[in-house]
């Protein structure tokens, strides 16, 4: 085949993706009129029983095209996705048509190429308007920018699917005067990254914050005795790997790309599937629409009689909220005593959620509500591919 026939089919390529591309954002440009409906008729936002039968039918014509039944699937499971959370981001921003302004001026823990970078564009792709990043080099700072109004959200991560939960971004939540507007998850694909032509057998230090080296354990422990630096944020660590000759950093590789480093080594994190969870800060609440799935956190002290957390998570049983997450921490100033973090698969505004709130008081020294905020995790609905 000659290269003139190769550069044919190569256009031929370049022209359908374009097709693709601008079928796509007419596709995106329906499914906001779509919303416009759901608004307007208070509708639920997912309509599962819809995108059961797009699929099926989808899948039924590529079979006949010749495309199989998972890459269908995988496709417009996509596409799904995206419709499904543009819509739902519309309709939080008509509910609350003040909270979010045409600039969203948003701290996050480093700078460019991290992780909390990328998770921030991820959440903001959704949400129209100019984005003005404030890399910060502590969680502190991140949620004091909140506060003080120098910063519209934060963006913090919160847990793991390596390392678990981040322990310090739960303690800061028990007294930083913000709430939870949202949540966005992001995968996390820690790489080595060094200068140019540095071997790993040259490693003598390697540089990261402590979330990469406790989601890359097992691998470090293979590396044997190395120094290990922790840093404020991958963007810090990387920084000083730059400088530090036979030294390497974890890091994703666009953030090694982005200041000359090098990836020497890749997936590197305990578990394969390494993804990060973050929150979503700002200094008040945002209003949470019944059309959409919702989740609400909250911060309780149970009473010290015994049973009082089995008897406070009974509530939550009884009047059928599922929780999410239970996460216990020590309580600031009393270390023996214990505070636990929940999260409720429940919106707010929701009676049930109201009289359980208004039950735990029996069983709780205090509960503060962290936070209602649209759910970001979404189930896909299950279609049958053989
Ligand atoms: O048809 C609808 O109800 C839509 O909102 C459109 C759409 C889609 O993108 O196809 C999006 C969300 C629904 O769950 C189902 C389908």
């Amino acid at each position: 085949m000659s290269n003139d026939v190769l550069n044919t089919l190569r256009h031929d390529i370049n022209e359908i993706d374009s097709d693709l591309l601008v079928l796509l954002a007419k596709r995106r440009r329906i499914s906001h009129g779509v919303v416009e409906y759901k608004i307007a008729n208070n509708k639920p936002i997912r309509d599962e029983a819809r995108e059961l039968a797009l699929l099926e039918k989808l899948i039924g014509y590529g079979k006949s095209l010749g495309l199989d039944a998972y890459y269908v699937n995988n496709v417009f499971q996509t596409i799904l996705e995206d419709s499904v959370l543009h819509q739902q981001a519309m309709l939080q921003k008509n509910l609350n048509p003040d909270a979010l302004s045409e600039t969203h001026r948003v701290t996050y823990l480093g700078g460019q190429g991290s992780y909390s970078q990328l998770a921030c564009h991820k959440y903001f792709s959704r949400r129209p308007g100019k984005l003005v990043e404030i890399g910060c080099s502590s969680f502190d700072e991140i949620t004091g920018k909140v506060e003080n109004g120098q910063a519209d959200f934060g963006l913090l991560p919160i847990e793991n699917t390596s390392s678990g939960s981040i322990n310090e971004v739960f303690d800061l939540l028990q007294h930083a005067q913000v709430s939870i507007v949202g949540e966005v998850t992001h995968s996390v694909e820690h790489c080595l990254l060094a200068n140019p032509d540095t071997e790993l057998s040259q490693l003598t230090k390697i540089f990261a914050h402590p979330q990469p080296f406790a989601q890359c354990s097992r691998f470090l422990q293979g590396l044997g005795e190395l120094q290990h630096e922790t840093c404020d944020s991958t963007s810090s660590a990387l920084q000083s790997a730059l400088n530090t000759p036979n030294s390497a950093a974890i890091g994703s590789a666009q953030a090694g790309k982005n200041v000359g480093l090098e990836v020497i080594k890749s997936n590197l994190a305990n578990q394969s599937e390494n993804h990060s969870r973050f929150i979503v800060v700002a200094r008040k609440p945002l209003q949470v629409s019944k059309q959409i799935p919702t989740k609400t956190s909250l911060i309780m002290a149970t009473k010290q009689q015994a049973g009082s957390l089995a008897d406070a998570l009974m509530i939550f049983k009884q009047h059928k909220i599922n929780l999410v997450k239970l996460e216990s921490r020590p309580m600031p100033g009393n270390p023996w005593e214990e505070v636990f973090y929940v999260d409720l698969e429940a919106n707010l505004a929701d009676s049930q959620v109201k009289n359980a709130l208004e039950e735990l008081k029996e069983y709780t020294q205090y509960v503060r509500i962290l936070g209602c905020y649209q759910s970001e995790t979404l189930q896909a609905v299950s279609v049958n591919t053989q």
